[in-house]
């Protein structure tokens, strides 16, 4: 699980949240799968809605651009961002997310390895709402500032919380890695940061080098494209 702070500005949401005052809302239900059905109570923008489509569009382009999220990610394909809106007990209890999604043209297959969470709403205006997801080594209870977003593996358990009062207001998002294993895509992470850490030294050129070497062997093993 990784927190990007900051994806967005304070002006950059306010603009996010008044254009989405106009975009057209339906019943989460409509793209509920068999599973999820019993336990998804939320509004979502159509994915027919123009101004939608232009908004997550923006929020992709950005999205994919951010160098930590390229480390953490190793992104092939991004699926067209969804926002989704929660209140009045609105909640999505624990689920899985589907494997396999239509691409965004309806006419391909993507694998879902990677979730985000964008929150939009600021954290004091709404009670509840919490997303929790199980990283295997306990629950994770995530609420961030509007503008923040988690990256977490799809494969997890997880939960939205009733929100109880106020509103909640996010933006999410599937990705599909060049890595499909978490362990794998975990490890070139890490490798990865230590290496731009290194990138900083004047005397670890040799290393600096060695290791990048490393990595991109390690990526060609895993990688599929
Ligand atoms: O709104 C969220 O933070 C996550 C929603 C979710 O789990 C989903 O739509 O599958
Ligand atoms: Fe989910």
């Amino acid at each position: 699980m990784l927190i990007i702070s900051d994806l967005l500005d304070a002006s950059e949401v306010a603009a996010y949240r008044e254009a989405l005052t106009r975009a057209q809302w339906q019943d989460g239900l409509a793209t509920a799968g068999s599973v999820s059905q019993s336990v998804k109570q939320n509004e979502q923008v159509a994915s027919q809605c123009e101004l939608g489509q232009a908004l997550a569009d923006k929020l992709r382009q950005r999205l994919s651009q951010h160098p930590l999220f390229i480390s953490a990610a190793l992104p092939q394909s991004i699926l067209r961002p969804r926002f989704n809106r929660y209140r009045n007990n609105g909640h999505y209890g624990l689920h899985i997310d589907s494997a396999i999604m239509a691409s965004d043209d309806g006419k391909g297959l993507f694998r879902s390895d990677l979730s985000a969470t964008l929150f939009l709403s600021d954290p004091d205006s709404y009670s509840g709402g919490e997303l929790s997801i199980d990283t295997g080594f306990g629950v994770q209870e995530v609420k961030l500032p509007a503008g923040s977003l988690v990256l977490y593996a799809t494969s997890r358990w997880h939960q939205v919380e009733p929100v109880t009062a106020g509103e909640r207001v996010a933006a999410i998002c599937w990705i599909q890695s060049l890595v499909a294993a978490d362990t794998q895509r975990e490890l070139l992470f890490d490798l990865d940061q230590s290496i731009q850490r290194l990138q900083q030294l004047a005397e670890a050129r040799a290393e600096h080098r060695q290791l990048t070497g490393v990595y991109n062997n390690l990526l060609r093993q895993w990688a599929i494209t």
